[in-house]
């Protein structure tokens, strides 16, 4: 028996960010260099009002016609066996919107990525082995992607559902060459992440941007971007179900602290990027809480942040930390959220599952639960075919004036603008490794800076010929856990 102890725990969850203040723009064009920010009514189509419209039924089919749709799901990938992990890790650290170098020494982005994707990798195959031998991402998005396609044509459209993974197969390179055999003339990308942020939807849409712009065909395709849809009201229910749900597993419900874990990001990204990630997880869980009270599920709830990996600071509260804290303050029943990825991934099924729990069970709590991850969940599954469907490009500009604008805190039509910032801004940064550029200034420090710097690249390239692992072994270099 557990949860008496009746600690009440401070929400540590609140944002500045009016929702009235969001933007109703969508990010589309004919071709990435033509995003331009397009007000929603002018581009869409009322297909939801169609979609939910009894009397006045216009067949959505029909207002398709001969177009034909397609749906891009870019996600991140994981490898599928343990042979997988070093090269999907090299993948990982070769993205220079996770691993910045400055332009003169672009050339050692690679060495770098392979000597951190070596080093890393034994530790990281410990972590897959532990879960069955590999990432069960591929699976549970390509189930994800038959749900929404099923659910699409349920809805009157009947669309292909691409996958696109950034760091493993089915790479986004291989689904848009599909989409081209296909002869898609509508797309609608759709990052299979709730909330933006620029190491994630970021840096797919990144790729696909640069994918874009050198193909013809892709340029005079129609496309549009969702950049985040955490707000959505059917995945904010599907939230509430899953959550609703597992408390139901405890003893006495009420008294469970609700504990969500996002997947953190350096702080750098955020404070000095402008990366939206903090913000929008933040109203997400307000969102979510709301959606509980509604159904009379007042608990205690906070935010706090996992899976970081090297020595830069990242997004505070730590989920360790604050599962130590916890305990100290005598919580003794809590329920885990994971609530920045829609499937089950490592960081859920070994970092929550196992890490976090024993360290829960140590620190003195007595129940510990977890919601599971969305996954194919039917709520969750039609409200992005809605999403989809909101957001279908659609030729012949017809009028649109009752459609709901979709919100978000990314300035929706303008993730090129986002992105530029963010590049100008990491050019400003100091943070060694993780996001550098150096800007050839007079200032004494920015010498210093350089001068280490130099001499750090010097011993990783020492390392990456000679293999020896001194560096690693003064622990200078990050990305070991
Ligand atoms: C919203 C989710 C994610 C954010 C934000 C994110 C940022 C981020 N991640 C790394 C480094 C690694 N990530 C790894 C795996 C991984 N990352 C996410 C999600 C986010 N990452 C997922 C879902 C997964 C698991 C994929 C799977 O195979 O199941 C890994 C590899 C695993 C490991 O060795 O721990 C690394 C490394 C950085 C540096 C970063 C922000 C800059
Ligand atoms: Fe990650
Ligand atoms: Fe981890």
């Amino acid at each position: 028996m557990c949860c008496g102890s009746g600690v009440h725990v401070d929400a540590c969850v609140s944002t500045n960010v009016s929702r009235n203040a969001k933007d109703s723009m969508v990010w589309s064009g004919t071709s990435p260099s033509l995003y331009s920010k397009q007000p929603i009514n002018k581009f869409l189509l009322p297909l939801r009002a169609l979609v939910t419209s009894t009397s006045q039924d216009v067949p959505i089919a029909s207002l398709i016609g001969r177009e034909k749709v397609g749906v891009l799901l870019l996600n991140l990938g994981g490898p599928e066996t343990l042979e997988d992990v070093q090269p999907f890790l090299f993948n990982l650290f070769a993205d220079p919107d996770i691993i910045r170098l400055p332009r003169l020494f672009r050339f050692l982005q690679k060495p770098l990525a392979q000597f951190i994707s070596v080093a890393r990798a034994p530790k990281s195959k410990e972590g897959y082995a532990s879960i069955g031998g590999g990432s069960p991402l591929r699976h549970i998005t390509d189930a994800q992607a038959e749900e929404l396609r099923k659910s699409l044509w349920e809805k009157q459209v009947p669309a292909k559902v691409y996958v696109g993974m950034r760091y493993w197969h089915p790479f986004t390179e291989e689904a848009i060459e599909q989409i081209k055999r296909d002869g898609i003339t509508k797309l609608v990308v759709l990052p299979l992440y709730p909330q933006f942020s620029i190491s994630t939807s970021g840096s797919s849409l990144r790729l696909l941007e640069s994918i874009f712009r050198e193909d013809e065909y892709l340029v005079s395709m129609q496309h549009t971007v969702i950049p985040s849809w955490y707000q959505r009201e059917g995945y904010i229910k599907a939230m509430a179900n899953l959550i609703g749900k597992e408390l139901e597993t405890f003893d006495h419900p009420e008294q469970v602290l609700i504990f969500f874990s996002a997947h953190g990001v350096p702080l750098a990204y955020v404070e000095e990027a402008g990366d939206p990630y903090k913000a929008e997880m933040e109203e997400c869980i307000d969102l979510i809480m709301e959606e509980l009270e509604k159904r009379k599920i007042m608990n205690a709830y906070t935010l706090a942040y996992q899976s970081r990996v090297g020595p830069v600071e990242w997004l505070k509260p730590y989920t360790d930390e604050t599962i130590v804290e916890l305990g100290k303050r005598g919580v003794k029943c809590l329920l885990a959220v994971p609530i920045s990825f829609v499937s089950e991934h490592i960081e859920t099924l070994e970092e929550i599952d196992v890490e976090y729990k024993e360290l829960a069970l140590k620190s003195g709590i007595e129940k510990w639960g977890r919601v599971p991850a969305l996954g194919c969940e039917p709520t969750f599954i039609s409200d992005l075919a809605d999403a989809v469907i909101e957001s279908l490009p659609y030729v012949g500009a017809m009028a649109v004036s009752n459609i709901e604008a979709r919100q978000s805190l990314v300035p929706l039509g303008s993730v090129e603008e986002l992105l530029a910032v963010y590049d100008l801004k990491r050019r400003e940064l100091q943070s060694p490794v993780m996001v550098w550029e150096w800007g050839w200034t007079r200032s004494a420090e920015t010498w210093n800076g350089r001068a280490a710097m130099l001499a750090v690249l010097v011993l990783l390239v020492l390392e990456v010929t000679t293999g020896q692992g001194f560096l690693h072994q003064w622990g200078i270099l990050p990305f070991f856990h």
